[in-house]
């Protein structure tokens, strides 16, 4: 066997984090031309008080009135269709900034070891990529409008000083006092925001776990247990909405509350102005209709910082799940993929332990055991010995606390993840199938595609190609949904996929538990197909399957008892015994 080479592997880099600046930047073309549009419907809102102005002139010194309304017609006219165009290429920025960003979301959720993703949860990674990035989406749109918002308002005061300054003074100091207002209100708006959000991840984890395990739920009679759980969600979810509620109510109050004080102001100051002839009727009717149109762009600054406190509290989520390291070394890419050692092992543990989070006693303690090249491997022990979990250290599911782990040779670490996993078949104890083509998941695992003779080879192998024949449309039947397989039918479809890939270590964990009579002959027949050319484990309960295997490794409370085959263990190993005698119901397990 090849010397151990001493290996330290970093985690792996999580993807760019969710910069907001950079994600603008992405289609400069497009957001250039929604700002110039959004510049256009601006100006030419200026234009129409001013113009108004021009009509009451006109009006006073007997002087027609069409140029006047002609131009007005035109301003409003290309003002509207200049903030329509731009706020569709604002929505196409935004559309476009959520898709990148789901999509960098979910690639790197699917790329995270696979105790975080339990940890974490399904559905509250769920929310992450559906509510969290439509708040984020909508950043877009309010980072655009606060600073055209902040221009209008600018460039009406402008036009407003120009006017009269006495009476924009007292507008200025109107809007300072509700802006103060506002900033108050919205700064504690995203704390609110993080808090909700969280909420509604747990609603969504709780009730997805629940959905997944509805069949137990009805068939316990659960369904009120898990109403009041869910209510409980809920409810933390409605005091949370709630208070955010409470704060984006203030926001219009005050909004409505400046406005009219500064319009009362400016009324009172401008009636004494006129009194005392500083003021003509024509400018005080323009500076009312200026005063009337900043309180759109008022609104929008007010509003927009609330959204804007909403957006940036999604972004911290996704860029704290974007945080996490992925399962994959950081040189993955580039790393040589190393040359099986001849002769060596397909696996060897030297000295392996493992605890998952969370649990304070080890799943597997300095465990140590090789496994042959070819042949069968059984793997048996007590429920909760630690044989799923020696399964998953060897696919790299999980990485060892201590000791080392070697594939082919070499140790595990020093395997790129892809290399190592196309070097491996993996059948779980739930036969996982995807929601996809019946094609499709017999392929899974498989570097190139299978034509339909093989396919239909491996199906017969296991005793499946009259169920998948009957399918709607064969082998192209979508799976998952309204066509679905029974346990034993998925059992063998994994085995059929685990035949098709030609791997080098076939790992089974429990394949025989939802066979008949007829199939696990089968089953037999098929692993020692499988076990001329690759190293297969089995995690076996049945002593059929047991008995069969070269190759026999004893655990109990994550140590490996004994190594051998079946006979030898038989003599020599008085647990194995017991395990044997309670399998052909001679005596009962007494091992604890
Ligand atoms: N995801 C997990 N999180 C926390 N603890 C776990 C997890 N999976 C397994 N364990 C614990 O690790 C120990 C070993 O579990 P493992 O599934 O490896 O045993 P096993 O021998 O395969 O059992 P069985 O035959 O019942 O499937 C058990 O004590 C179990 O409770």
């Amino acid at each position: 066997m090849a010397a151990q080479p001493a290996v330290t592997v970093a985690a792996a880099p999580a993807p760019p984090q969710v910069r907001l600046r950079r994600e603008l930047a992405v289609q400069p073309v497009r957001l250039a031309a929604a700002l110039l549009l959004a510049v256009v419907a601006t100006l030419a809102a200026l234009a129409l008080p001013l113009l108004v102005r021009r009509i009451v002139g006109d009006f006073s010194a007997h002087r027609s009135l069409a140029p006047g309304l002609l131009l007005m017609a035109a301003a409003a006219v290309v003002g509207a269709a200049a903030q329509a165009l731009s706020g569709f290429q604002l929505a196409r920025v935004g559309e476009g900034m959520t898709y990148r960003l789901r999509t960098t979301v979910m690639a790197h959720a699917l790329r995270l070891p696979l105790p975080v993703v339990r940890a974490r949860g399904t559905g509250e990674l769920a929310a992450r990529v559906t509510s969290d990035a439509q708040l984020l989406g909508q950043v877009v749109e309010v980072a655009m409008q606060l600073p055209l918002a902040a221009f209008g308002v600018l460039a009406t005061l402008a036009v407003m000083v120009w006017i009269d300054w006495v009476l924009t003074a007292v507008t200025v100091a109107a809007l300072a006092a509700l802006t103060a207002l506002v900033l108050l209100i919205t700064r504690r708006m995203r704390a609110n925001v993080t808090g909700r959000q969280d909420a509604v991840g747990r609603i969504a984890q709780r009730f997805t776990a629940n959905l997944e395990a509805l069949t137990t739920i009805k068939a316990c009679r659960a369904e009120p247990l898990a109403d009041r759980v869910l209510e409980q969600d809920a409810e933390q979810l409605r005091v949370v909405s709630l208070t955010g509620a409470r704060l984006g109510a203030l926001v219009p109050a005050a909004l409505t509350l400046g406005n009219q004080f500064a319009m009362i102001a400016v009324i009172l100051t401008g009636g004494a102005r006129m009194a005392a002839g500083h003021l003509q009727v024509a400018e005080f009717a323009a500076f009312l209709l200026y005063l009337l149109q900043t309180v759109p762009s008022v609104n929008t600054l007010a509003t927009g910082f609330g959204r804007l406190q909403a957006g940036l509290a999604a972004r911290d989520r996704c860029n704290e799940l974007l945080a996490l390291p992925q399962e994959a070394d950081p040189d993955d890419e580039v790393r040589p993929t190393p040359v099986p050692v001849p002769g060596a092992p397909a696996v060897v543990f030297r000295g392996v332990s493992y605890t998952h989070t969370g649990t304070g006693r080890p799943a597997l303690d300095s465990a140590s055991f090789s496994i042959p090249r070819t042949g069968l491997t059984a793997v048996v022990g007590p429920s909760g010995a630690g044989k799923s979990t020696a399964l998953s250290l060897v696919g790299r599911f999980v990485r060892p606390g201590a000791g080392s782990v070697s594939i082919l040779g070499h140790d595990i670490r020093t395997w790129p993840l892809g290399s190592l996993r196309a070097r491996m078949a993996y059948v779980d104890q739930e036969f996982t199938l995807l929601e996809a083509s019946a094609r499709d998941n017999l392929q899974l695992g498989r570097s190139g595609t299978a034509g339909d003779g093989e396919l239909a080879r491996a199906l017969t192998s296991v005793g499946l190609a009259q169920d998948v024949d009957r399918l709607p449309h064969g082998l192209d039947t979508v799976l998952g949904r309204e066509f679905d397989l029974s346990g034993g039918q998925r059992q063998r479809m994994a085995l059929a996929r685990a035949l098709l890939t030609g791997a080098d270590i076939v790992l089974l964990d429990e394949p025989t538990s939802q066979l008949d009579g007829l199939n696990e002959l089968r089953f037999r027949e098929i692993v020692d197909q499988l076990a001329r050319h690759s190293a297969v484990v089995v995690v076996a309960h049945r002593l059929s399957t047991v008995q069969h295997a070269d190759h026999v490794i004893m655990m109990n409370r994550g140590a490996v008892v004994d190594a051998a085959d079946h006979p030898t263990l038989l003599a020599r190993c008085a647990p194995y015994r017991e395990l044997v005698a309670a399998q052909t119901g001679q005596v009962p397990v007494r091992y604890e």
